[in-house]
Formats: C-alpha cells, structure tokens, sequence
C-alpha cells in the first residue's frame, strides 16, 4: 500500500445482501487517520456497508480498495490479510466468555501468526494498557463491566496495529458517561492515527465530538463532506 493511499476507497460500489441491493452508487474515500460517523436509520444499510467492508459480504459490483486490498467479488485468499489490517468492532465479534481476557487476545494473536510466548504477552500488556486495563488480563469477561468488555474488544481490534478501524454501533448498550469515555478512547486511538468509521445511532457523542458523517439513506450514501446532511 502507498504511504499516502486513502484506507477506503470506494467507486460505484453496490452492497448487497443476497440478491437485493442495500445502497446503490456508494462512491467515498476515507484518508489515512481519518474519522467519519456512519448514521442511517435502522435497516438503511450501514452494518451491510461495514461488512461489505471487511469481506463479510460480497461486493455486489464496482471497486473497493480497503487498507490497500482490492475487495473481492468471490471468496478470495486475500481476506485473511486484509482482516489483520483492520481492526473490527461489531456485535458478532463478541469475547469468548469461557476464557480470560488474556486467553480471548492470546486467541486472536495465535490466529494471526503470533509466536513467542513473551512476544504475546507484551502485546497483550501493551494493547491492555493503550485501553485502561492495564490489571485485567487474569479476568474473565463475566467480571468485567459492560464499558470494560466493549475495551477488551477495542484491545482486541488494536492487537495488530490496524490502519482502520471499523466500528458498528460501540457505544450501544452503554450508559451516557461509558459511552463518553469509549468514544474519548476512540479519538485517543484516532489521534494516534488510526482511521476510524464508526456507525453509531448516538447522536449525542456526535454533537459532541464533530467529525465528517455518512449517512445511509434511501439506498444511497450522503457524505457531509459534499452536501449538507440534517441530522434529525
Ligand atoms: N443476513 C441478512 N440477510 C438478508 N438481508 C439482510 C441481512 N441482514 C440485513 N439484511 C437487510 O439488509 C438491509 C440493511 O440492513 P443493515 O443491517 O445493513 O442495516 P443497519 O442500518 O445496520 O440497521 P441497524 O441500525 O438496525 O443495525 C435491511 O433491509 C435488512 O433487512
């Protein structure tokens, strides 16, 4: 991937699940350390666009460049590279609640090529720490808050250093100051430069912490940074 070259570069791409068409036309960059919202009422098609986006879903037609990788059309090899360059926060994406927190991150290290025990456990201390939990490896999920759960999963996401970080609804079922403090961390990790697109109903945290927004409405994707969009 070129220095410069955006994380997400889509060209009249059309998501799609199963045969119908969620969003037509979807034509948008978003440039290395960038954060845009990701709004839409429910069902307009931003978990759609966000799995189209990590190769959950196949490209229903145009091109789509994420993190350097051309999206596929088919099943394609390359979906496991472009994943460790991504980092993904969704609600299918949930900790194993049998295994500690350590174990949950040790999980994802090991399926991603890690090797070396004290290399792993540095990794895990170091991705803890950047999301305040530097004493919670030895948990398990059940003894964690709602807030510090949705932290281990932003741990997780951060494992392998990602470009991009895709993020479907994070504050959701977090009360307001958790959800503060979560979207306080995402801006953390964003400044550090890491790209951010976050779909999010909570138009509260984006009041409050302004950013570029894209909005999934009527089968297409407004950007604000082309034409006004009315948040209602
Ligand atoms: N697994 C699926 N199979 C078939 N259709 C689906 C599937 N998941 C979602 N859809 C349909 O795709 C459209 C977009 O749904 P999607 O989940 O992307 O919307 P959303 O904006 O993320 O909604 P929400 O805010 O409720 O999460 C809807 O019409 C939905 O019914």
């Amino acid at each position: 991937m070129q220095p410069s070259a955006p994380v997400i570069e889509l060209h009249d791409v059309y998501v799609m699940q199963d045969v119908n068409t969620v969003l037509q036309k979807v034509d948008f960059t978003l440039e290395k350390g960038e954060f845009a919202y990701l709004v839409g009422r429910t069902g307009s098609g931003k978990s759609s666009l966000l799995k189209t986006l990590y190769a959950d879903l196949p490209l229903g037609s145009g091109a789509a460049t994420v993190v350097g990788y051309a999206l596929p059309k088919l099943d394609n090899d390359n979906v496991p590279y472009l994943r460790r360059k991504l980092g993904i926060i969704f609600q299918d994406f949930q900790l194993l609640f049998d295994r500690s927190v350590a174990e949950n991150l040790t999980f994802v290290l090991k399926a991603t090529g890690w090797k070396g025990k004290a290399k792993i456990q540095q990794r895990i201390s170091e991705v803890l720490m950047r999301v305040g939990l530097a004493g919670a490896a030895g948990k398990m999920p059940h003894q964690l808050s709602g807030g510090e759960q949705q932290r281990v999963v932003i741990a997780r996401a951060l494992l392998n250093e990602p470009l991009l970080l895709l993020a479907d609804e994070p504050t959701g079922n977090l009360d307001p100051d958790v959800a503060d403090s979560i979207m306080r961390l995402f801006v953390e990790i964003n400044n550090a430069g890491t790209a951010v697109l976050m779909a999010t109903h909570n138009y509260q945290i984006i009041k409050q912490y302004p950013k570029r927004v894209l909005q999934c409405k009527d089968g297409q994707l407004l950007d604000s940074a082309r034409a006004g969009i009315e948040l209602s």
